[in-house]
């Protein structure tokens, strides 16, 4: 049967903005207050769905969240119509405002883990969103994450849907973008690889000191355990806290996998040596690739800025693969020169693709954070809802809501506006009827 790997992108909210809300994310931090362009962060968001679609990907889309949450503030005690409930938190709680205004959502590498058919005990793809508790902001989205991927995968004989971990920092659990999983065709067993910052139970093991580490190892061992994963599959691998001090925030900063590759940096595991040895033995005896990049020819410093790691790697229908990497891997010279060189050496990784996706990456989010990845077989694809998968008449439909409903700027005093509440619940409504996806949202169930 055929196998796919889809990328299901997250569609950028109408009230994308910079509000500076993530303490360990050095562009979240130091663009704080800028001012942001909804429409075009949407925009470059679909040109690189449809790209991929064109290069013969099966390409999805996840719906955005309800922001401004009306919900969350009420939840927090501010009363009255909805727009005396924002006028109020603006005033009174301009950081709390700011974050149940926010489109995080769109960085879909963290709505969940995904364990394909293949690595599970019950033979379905199995989902748990993750819970985001380090950040408040995110903390807000794993429950409209289940119901829209449970309105995408319907389906109960094929896809198993999982409760996020208990929300409480023991379990701290960001999703895809500490996990990959390495195997040598889609649709073959593999090896997980779950990334964790820190022991939640153990404080005298290493851990960063400045920044948060967002993973614990706890949190990926129950996301093991649920989605029913052979522990001979599975490698739990800490991620270096000089480096999270650094401003790596995920993983997926500083490594990515895809089928038999993995490419990362030197200094992205701790206990390296281990956590290398340990995958290759647990991957078997078929050829596995690990890329690995030194700290002479990339920083630290410049993979944080130019998102080295934060690209994806495709296999494309020829077998070759491909980098999908943003325009600041092009404009950082030590990286540019070292994305031309990889292409001519013996890996499977033959071209790279340069996508501008600026207005997401201003909050710290590359094209790897805008997808979540899920390989089905064509029994599970024809399972998946049809109206979230790209085609041309799709992408034509999803581009002309944007044009209709979003706006070119935003700056903080616009988020106050009642009008732009308005106009967000309007275009989502609109938007669950395109993509079919039921009443996804609380203000539509009200
Ligand atoms: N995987 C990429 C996630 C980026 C995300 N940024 C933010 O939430 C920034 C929002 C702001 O600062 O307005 C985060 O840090 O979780």
């Amino acid at each position: 049967m055929k196998q796919f790997e889809v990328n299901f992108d997250g569609l950028v909210g109408p009230t994308h903005n910079y509000a500076g809300l993530s303490f360990g994310n050095v562009a979240s931090q130091s663009n704080a207050n800028a001012i942001s362009s909804p429409k075009q962060a949407a925009k470059q968001g679909l040109a690189k769905m449809k790209a991929l679609s064109d290069m013969g990907m099966v390409q999805g889309i996840l719906a955005p969240q309800e922001r401004p949450d009306i919900a969350t503030l009420r939840r927090l005690g501010f009363s009255g119509s909805d727009a005396s409930v924002l006028e109020q938190a603006a005033k009174q709680a301009r950081e709390v405002f700011l974050a149940c205004c926010s489109a995080s959502s769109m960085w879909t590498a963290n709505a969940a883990t995904v364990s394909p058919s293949a690595d599970t005990a019950d033979g379905r793809v199995h989902f748990t969103p993750a819970n985001l508790t380090n950040k408040f902001h995110r903390s807000l989205e794993p429950e409209v994450t289940g119901r829209i991927l449970k309105a995408t995968f319907a389906n109960e004989k094929y896809f198993a849907h999982h409760a996020h971990l208990p929300d409480n920092e023991h379990f701290g659990d960001e999703g895809a973008a500490n996990h990959t999983r390495l195997c040598s065709s889609y649709g073959h067993s593999g090896v997980e690889m779950f990334v964790y910052g820190r022991y939640a139970f153990d404080t005298s093991k290493p851990a960063p000191r400045k920044y948060p580490a967002r993973q614990t190892l706890e949190a990926c061992q129950a996301i093991a355990r649920l989605h029913g994963l052979d522990e001979d599959s599975v490698v739990y691998v800490q991620q270096n806290p000089d480096v999270i001090d650094q401003g790596v925030f995920h993983n997926d900063v500083i490594a990515v996998g895809n089928q038999n590759v993995l490419f990362f940096h030197e200094q992205a595991f701790y206990n390296k040596e281990d956590a290398l040895a340990e995958t290759r033995r647990k991957f078997g005896d078929s050829p596995l690739h690990f890329i690995e990049v030194s700290s002479d020819a990339v920083s630290v410093q410049d993979a944080v800025k130019s998102y080295l790691f934060n690209t994806q790697i495709l296999t494309l229908p020829d077998g070759n693969m491909t980098i999908i990497a943003p325009t600041e891997c092009q404009e950082n010279e030590s990286v540019y020169r070292y994305l031309n060189e990889l292409v001519t050496l013996n890996t499977p990784i033959k071209s790279v693709n340069y996508f501008d996706v600026k207005q997401s990456m201003r909050n710290g989010g590359g094209p790897a954070c805008l997808r979540l990845r899920v390989a089905l077989d064509q029994q599970e694809l024809d399972a998946v809802n049809p109206n979230t998968l790209i085609n041309d008449a799709q992408f034509d439909r999803l581009n002309r809501w944007v044009d209709k409903h979003y706006r070119d700027e935003l700056n903080e005093a616009d988020l106050r506006d009642p009008q732009l509440l308005i106009e967000s619940r309007t275009a989502l409504d609109e938007l669950t009827q395109l993509l079919k996806l039921g009443s996804v949202y609380p203000f539509q169930q009200d």
